[in-house]
């Protein structure tokens, strides 16, 4: 049990969302702090005879799954997901997220769009009231990084090249990101779509329309909010 009243939160949120998981599913896994705690329990279920199979979202929670005892199997031989529980950095009132604080965003959306039901955990600082306090992270092919960079800068968003000691940030799929600032944006939905159609972004951390659940932490309780 953690000590620490934030990564409490997360890990009663992640203990929660376990009730969702049944016999035979087949699971996506989040990548994160709050994922990684649902992952762990997941785990102690499965030594307990819960027969399931998880589809990791990153390289770090195949690792955390691999030592946890979960069977593992491919997003191609899954085909389609029952549920995936993921962590996010904010959510709305609209059930919309920032995710890729921790750069597994291309990965992250790939299976939420494979997926009969998307559940959040999350601490209860993530609910905002409006998305773009915490920077929005754009995947980006490394090639195309610079003129991407320049465009978003014409577009006043305030593009930073995600780094990593003295090195760009790489992710699990070899692109870079740039954190760009959505605060002053109105229009999520068309944004996302300008940026998806500029030549080399790969994928934003804008997740709109794939979440129906959502498990917040709140001191020691949780509140579930469903669409
Ligand atoms: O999107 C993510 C990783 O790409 C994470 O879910 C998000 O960054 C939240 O992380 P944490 O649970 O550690 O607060």
């Amino acid at each position: 049990m953690s000590s620490n009243p934030k990564d409490r939160e997360k890990e009663i949120a992640a203990l929660e969302s376990l009730k969702y998981i049944k016999d035979g599913m087949k699971v996506g896994l989040g990548t994160g702090s709050t994922a990684a705690h649902m992952v762990k329990g997941l785990g102690r279920l499965v030594a307990n005879g819960l027969q399931v199979v998880g589809v990791p979202s990153s390289d770090a929670t195949e690792t955390l799954a691999i030592e946890v005892g979960i069977p593992l199997t491919t997003l191609d031989k899954a085909k389609r997901l029952d549920v995936t529980i993921d962590g996010a950095d904010e959510f709305d009132g609209n059930f919309q997220l920032i995710k890729g604080g921790g750069g597994a965003l291309l990965r992250e959306k790939i299976l939420a769009y494979n997926t009969d039901i998307n559940i959040i955990i999350a601490d209860a600082a993530k609910q905002v009231e409006r998305l773009g306090k915490f920077k929005l992270p754009v995947e980006t092919i490394q090639f195309a990084t610079t003129s991407i960079s320049k465009i978003l800068e014409e577009m006043s968003l305030s593009p930073i090249l995600r780094m990593k000691a003295d090195q760009p940030y790489t992710t699990d799929e070899g692109n870079f990101i740039l954190d760009i600032d959505i605060f002053d944006v109105d229009d999520l939905t068309t944004l996302n779509t300008k940026l998806i159609s500029i030549p080399g972004v790969v994928e934003t951390g804008l997740f709109l329309d794939t979440t129906s659940i959502v498990i917040v932490g709140q001191g020691e309780t949780t509140k579930t909010l469903k669409k």
